[in-house]
């Protein structure tokens, strides 16, 4: 068995890994003649091997690591086996993060999953000599076992931040698939061939090694045809894609390699937030106005088209209402053809001028139904309503996310909306126009945190379908948001009051608590001021010549 996995080992190290650095390098160097580039993996390499050196040097004898050591042992002994193990366990995670960290960035996890069989593989023999070595101290059956597990616990330990770091420092991959290519030959040469050799005698212990290299040789044949069967990129529908939220939202998507479909009326949107996606090769761009169908194959939909401005959908109250409640029947009935997972953008509106604070998704929200705000907070209602009811009448695969007050760069400057209002008001010297009192609240959230929520959200369990909130809880009153962009700009503007617009909510605050526990912990972590900031920097950066207002109600 360990002859075998030192096999699979050294097939997945140098055919698997330092082949395919290389060939990532031809790319990145091309034309840079002979070996350009390639000391990288070999001190990628190198750095694998001194790791593994300095922490079995760090745990003490290699006997620790003997298999057939193992047998003999007794008393304490057997207790440091255990714990030696355990610790060696960790570089071991290492290198299979250092390898799915690897993998998954470039779309695939095939390098993880053979390299992670061949360690569990060779974890097998490891269990069993912890579980001998404490049998013969007396310890019961179970207990051998527990302790067997145990021992490899470090590995998801160190796999896990192996495979971050790699996925963020993505210059260093070459290095980085050296290093476990490295760390793994050192465990083969010092540990595995030793033990086999040992255990089965030197031609046993070949004859294993070469079974276990041509076995992984052709497992990487089927991985490499079940990857090309199982593809992970996905064909995705984002209506509003060209919006301050969904352009960004195309934005990711692209990134991770989706091939992704972009459809917006261009109402409130503006062409120019996907002009930089427009010469990618899985970037189209469609113009549509969803409350007509829509014809195409997906196997995912964001639906976010619709206008969140309260100005601009008061501007055409009946097309709003048309927007959210045709066009959802339009994508619900695209969704059930194609058997896709469909995405709703709903709205903290739902809650309307809420009695409970901050508001919980059980709240069910005091709207009226016949006020000027209605045609949006009733139709994103009435949304949710069509949502739930295709999920449980005809099994589509939804989710529903209630956004909180958002802002970012790409906001309209002509939205409307509170802070994009008050930034153009600031930058341009004019009046800040606070409505009211200012005393309402409000809970701002920067647009990366809300967009990772929705991912999140999409890409989460099937029995989750939400509603979930996607908000920031830092609650502020209007005069307090004033008062902050005034700082941020330098502005001389002055604030001026005017009247509260009708329904106007007088507080909102999202209680986040289902989105955490559902959402993998997610939550915010742009404070206002420094997405502000960032904001403010991207209103400086552009032409507001350029921009249309969309109807006068800015
Ligand atoms: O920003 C959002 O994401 C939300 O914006 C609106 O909801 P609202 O909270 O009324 O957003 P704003 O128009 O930005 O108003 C926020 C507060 O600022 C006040 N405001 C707005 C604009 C302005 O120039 N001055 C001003 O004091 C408003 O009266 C209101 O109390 C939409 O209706 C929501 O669907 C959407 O989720």
């Amino acid at each position: 068995m360990t002859g075998i996995a030192a096999g699979m080992m050294t097939s997945a190290s140098l055919v698997l890994l330092v082949g395919e650095a290389l060939k990532r390098l031809a790319v990145t160097y091309e034309g840079g003649g002979f070996m350009a580039g390639a000391w990288e993996v070999v001190l990628g390499m190198a750095l694998g091997v001194v790791f593994f050196l300095v922490v079995s040097r760090w745990i003490g004898k290699h006997e620790h690591f003997d298999i057939a050591g193992l047998r003999k042992s007794g008393g304490l002994s057997a207790v440091l086996i255990v714990v030696a193990m355990t610790i060696h366990s960790f570089p071991e995670g290492v290198a299979v993060g250092v390898s799915y960290g690897t993998a998954l960035r470039e779309g695939s996890h095939a390098f993880g999953d053979v390299i992670t069989l061949a360690i569990a593989l060779h974890n097998i023999p490891e269990g069993t000599a912890i579980a001998v070595a404490l049998r013969a101290r007396g310890v019961g059956p179970w207990a051998c076992v527990w302790w067997a597990i145990f021992s490899s616990i470090p590995q998801p330990i160190g796999a896990v931040p192996a495979a971050w770091a790699v996925w963020l420092f993505e210059p260093l991959l070459p290095a980085g698939m050296g290093f476990a290519a490295g760390a793994m030959m050192y465990l083969v040469i010092t540990d595995l061939l030793p033990d086999a050799r040992e255990h089965a005698g030197p031609t046993k212990a070949a004859v294993a090694f070469f079974v276990g290299l041509g076995l992984m040789i052709a497992l990487g044949q089927v991985v490499a045809l079940g990857t090309a069967f199982v593809s992970t990129i996905k064909r995705i529908l984002v209506t509003g894609g060209a919006g301050f939220l969904g352009s960004h939202l195309c934005e990711r998507l692209v990134d991770e390699g989706h091939d992704v479909i972009c459809v917006d009326n261009f109402f409130t949107s503006q062409k120019s937030n996907v002009d930089h996606l427009l010469d990618k090769h899985n970037f189209e761009l469609i113009r549509h106005d969803i409350t007509h169908p829509l014809w195409l194959e997906v196997d995912e939909i964001y639906n976010l088209a619709c206008p969140a401005a309260p100005g601009h959908y008061q501007y055409n109250p009946i097309k709003t209402m048309k927007t959210s409640v045709m066009g959802s029947i339009n994508l619900l009935g695209l969704a059930k053809r194609c058997r896709a997972k469909i995405f709703q953008a709903s709205t903290s509106e739902v809650y309307g001028d809420p009695e409970v604070h901050p508001q919980p998704e059980s709240y069910r929200g005091a709207v009226n139904p016949i006020g000027p705000r209605a045609c949006y907070d009733e139709g994103k209602r009435a949304a949710e309503t069509l949502f739930m009811d295709y999920w449980r009448q005809n099994g589509v695969n939804i989710r529903i996310v209630r956004i909180f007050n958002t802002y970012g760069p790409r906001m309209h400057p002509y939205d409307g909306r509170v802070v994009s209002n008050f930034i153009r008001q600031a930058l341009n010297g004019e009046d800040i126009t606070v409505f009211g009192e200012g005393t309402q609240t409000r809970s701002f959230c920067y647009r990366d945190d809300l967009v990772e929520g929705f991912l999140r959200m999409m890409n989460g369990p099937d029995e989750f379908v939400g509603p979930v909130n996607i908000g920031n809880p830092g609650e502020f009153t209007i005069m307090e948001l004033a008062e902050l962009v005034i700082e941020l700009t330098g502005s001389g503007s002055k604030i001026v009051h005017k009247p509260l617009p009708a329904d106007d909510p007088m507080q909102r605050q999202p209680d986040i608590s289902l989105a955490k526990k559902h959402l993998g912990g997610w939550e915010p972590t742009v404070p206002l001021r420094e997405g502000l900031a960032r904001t403010i920097e991207w209103f400086k950066s552009i032409d507001i010549g350029e921009y249309r207002a969309p109807t006068p109600n800015y």
